[in-house]
């Protein structure tokens, strides 16, 4: 266990310009797709961070030589995955969910396991339907063993997705490798997280691979080679929101650069949800840029779309002068910790009234004093805990390290932003000196 972090208190409005990182949800993407592409493929402005080291490592252990120099990230061209291999999947579901389907191919043995709450997350789905459609594994969630027979069938399956997005994402980057491609049909309560979805859909469109999503729940991917491709990884822009929510919560003014001006990643809706706050938001070349009010408003909002945000929601909605009900969000409960019950317990601990729902959360305005927040190791609980220490003082994060899941330089990129310089990355991308 880390020392507890003081988070830094604002001595005025945030005034700062932010380059974030590579998306994980991406890079981790793209990472896949170049493994099932012979032809391998080449990432620009990827993420590195814990979850994306998994994913190389994991991909170097099913055979692959993957080169890593700063931000860009090379997977040679290959004939396929192989096993006998070991895969840690840490606490990274898009590790956890994507790869095994992808793992299904390769020639040998594959042993999958992660940290402890790994083991706890959402898993059994895909193993269910990796065995409906030909492949060979037990169990129900990690550890778990897939005995590789360097092909499966596919065809046609039906699942439960509505616990997470993944399950399907992480099929469908695979199907069109199997033999008879694959048709995924869910059935149950709505899909979260439907951007990550489209963002599988286009990935695989532009490596060429032929997706029909034309009928609601219903994903079918034909047969088929990947292509090998450059792909150029835009910012992480969910992680870009605690650094435009320091803007929102102290009334100062913060840019992001590099946001892009279509993207499939959830984090864009930060934007209209920060307006609905009442900041002021702008888009033009220079980025995203988010001016805080005096103080922000409660919202009623439904997060199913966008759950990835609520952390930095909720953190933002502890501060507001009215109240807030985040709704749409129960899959939350199987994030990397149960982020309903952690969001309740955190703001409460510091004075906060914060109830769990069926669904989500109702948040009351009240005066929050200083006090332990804990991360459950968590990146985004650790960074909900930076937000509300930004205007509450003598806030504590039990473990702002958890934060390497997905951006390893949150530290020293919050305390440049509180202390007035601008953060960017650094050599290694990771968010370093400006
Ligand atoms: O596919 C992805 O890259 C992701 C999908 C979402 O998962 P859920 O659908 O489980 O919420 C999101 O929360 C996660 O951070 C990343
Ligand atoms: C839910 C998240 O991560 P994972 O990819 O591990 O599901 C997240 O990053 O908010």
């Amino acid at each position: 266990m880390t020392q507890p972090w003081p988070a830094p208190t604002a001595t005025g409005p945030v005034h700062a310009t932010v380059a974030v990182p590579g998306s994980k949800s991406i890079t981790n993407r793209a990472l896949v797709l170049a493994a099932l592409s012979e032809g391998g493929g080449t990432l620009t402005g990827a993420l590195r961070s814990r979850d994306t080291d998994l994913m190389v490592d994991a991909l170097t252990a099913l055979g692959l030589t993957v080169t890593v120099d700063g931000t860009t990230v090379k997977v040679e061209p290959h004939q396929g995955l192989s096993g006998p291999a070991t895969v840690d999947c840490g606490l990274a579901g898009t590790v956890m969910r994507f790869v095994p389907p992808a793992a299904a191919l390769a020639d040998g043995e594959v042993a999958f396991d992660g940290d402890p709450r790994a083991r706890q997350r959402p898993m059994g789905t895909v193993l269910g339907a990796l065995r409906a459609l030909g492949a060979d594994v037990d169990g129900d969630a990690l550890p778990f063993t897939l005995r590789g027979r360097g092909r499966v069938p596919g065809g046609a399956v039906t699942i439960d997705a509505s616990a997470s997005s993944q399950f399907v994402s992480g099929l469908l980057l695979a199907g069109a490798g199997y033999d008879r491609g694959l048709t995924v049909h869910h059935d149950g309560k709505p899909v979260p997280s439907l951007p990550h979805i489209d963002m599988t859909v286009a990935m695989l469109r532009e490596a060429g691979v032929e997706v029909d999503d034309s009928e609601p729940n219903t994903w079918r991917v034909a047969p088929g080679p990947i292509g090998a491709r450059e792909w150029a990884v835009e910012p992480d822009l969910s992680n870009a929101t605690p650094f435009l929510a320091a803007a929102a919560v102290t009334g100062g003014t913060v840019t992001v650069t590099g946001w892009p001006e279509r993207t499939t990643q959830p984090g864009d809706a930060i934007g209209e949800i920060a307006e609905r706050m009442g900041a002021t938001v702008t888009r033009d070349t220079r980025g995203l840029t988010v001016t805080g009010p005096d103080r922000l408003t409660g919202l009623d909002i439904d997060l199913h779309d966008v759950g990835e945000l609520t952390p930095t929601v909720a953190a933002m909605a502890a501060l507001a002068a009215g109240p807030s009900v985040l709704r749409g969000i129960a899959h939350l409960r199987g994030h990397e910790t149960d982020r309903l019950a952690a969001l309740a317990a955190e703001i409460n601990g510091l004075g906060g009234v914060a109830t769990e729902t069926d669904d989500g959360l109702a948040i009351e305005p009240a005066a929050l004093h200083g006090g332990a927040w804990r991360a459950y190791a968590d990146h985004r609980m650790a960074t909900a805990g930076a937000i509300v220490g930004l205007v509450v003082p003598g806030v504590e994060v039990d473990d702002i390290a958890t934060t390497a899941k997905t951006l390893p330089d949150f530290p020293a990129m919050w305390r440049r932003i509180v202390g007035g310089t601008s953060a960017t990355p650094g050599p290694e991308g990771t968010g370093g000196t400006s």
